[in-house]
């Protein structure tokens, strides 16, 4: 079922490039550069149910990545409503701010005072998705968190990312730590990937996402690490949400904080930005 109007943001800018956001889980949803399709994935069987994910966009990890704690997987962020802050459009971008604070069913789960902000900011063929997060109780709080990037591809086959060569990583599927010797290329034999990694200290090194002619630059800041992840045929399946062949036509390369919790003081705040270029 498609998002009513009062619960997602259209944003264009004057040069025509435009994002579209969800209010569901404080979640990108759609980015067309200026001049070009569609850059992310979006499962045409995602469902727009309260307490549900959405399968597809950027959906905001937080406060914990996947099942690597208590809380939910990918903690509660992804599936509490967000409310809208402001929306703005500038002589050359087009800017929209969300925010989602702590609640009695936050606190139930993880007894912290928060407030996390989204903004999306998009221009041209470069799209910025900025998260922000502030201890506003009177405690110390910890959190591991993601943007959970999915990227639209044509042929996973046919795409590699370089960037992550040299770097240590943990393998999610085989629970063992291993070396990227090489970059990552995404082709072989179509029924055997399955892919999901978390890549530890990538910093702001750049990630350049290939796909034949098309290429995408990834940077981040704040963040330290990045996963690659994608269900290959086998999980897909098994995923309601997703048609069987969805996991060809997506890559999720996620801006990430796992490996180094962060944690904040009360009152001090922490800034993660994932940005993206179409060259
Ligand atoms: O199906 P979910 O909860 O959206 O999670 C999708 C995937 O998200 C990735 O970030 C994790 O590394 C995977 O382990 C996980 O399966």
């Amino acid at each position: 079922m498609p998002l009513a109007s009062h619960e997602s943001i259209q944003l264009t800018a004057p040069d025509g490039a435009s994002v579209s956001l969800s209010l569901h889980g404080g979640q990108l949803l759609s980015w067309k550069p200026a001049g070009a399709p569609e850059q992310l994935y979006l499962s045409p069987r995602s469902e727009y149910v309260p307490g549900k994910v959405i399968r597809g966009g950027v959906p905001v990890c937080f406060p914990q990545f996947a099942d690597r704690g208590p809380l939910p997987k990918h903690g509660f962020a992804r599936t509490l409503p967000w409310e809208p802050v402001s929306q703005e459009v500038g002589k050359d971008d087009a800017l929209a701010v969300l925010r989602l604070r702590d609640s009695d069913t936050t606190r139930a789960i993880w007894p912290h005072a928060f407030e996390l902000e989204l903004s999306v900011r998009v221009s041209g063929r470069a799209l910025d998705v900025e998260l922000a997060c502030e201890n506003t109780g009177d405690a110390t709080l910890q959190f591991t968190t993601a943007l959970h990037t999915y990227l639209r591809v044509a042929d996973l086959d046919d795409v590699s990312i370089e960037g992550l060569a040299g770097l240590r990583y943990f393998d999610s599927i085989k629970q063992a730590e291993a070396l990227q010797r090489m970059d990552l290329l995404l082709t072989g034999e179509k029924g055997v990937l399955d892919l999901d990694r978390i890549y530890f200290g990538v910093k702001e090194k750049p990630l350049l996402v290939a796909e034949n002619r098309r290429q995408l630059v990834i940077t981040q800041q704040g963040f330290d690490d990045v996963v690659v992840w994608n269900p290959g045929p086998e999980r897909c399946a098994k995923l309601a949400d997703m048609p069987p062949e969805g996991w060809s036509e997506m890559l999720c390369v996620e801006a990430a904080s796992i490996g180094r919790p962060i944690e904040l003081q009360p009152g001090e705040s922490w800034v993660g930005r994932q940005s993206m270029s179409l060259l």
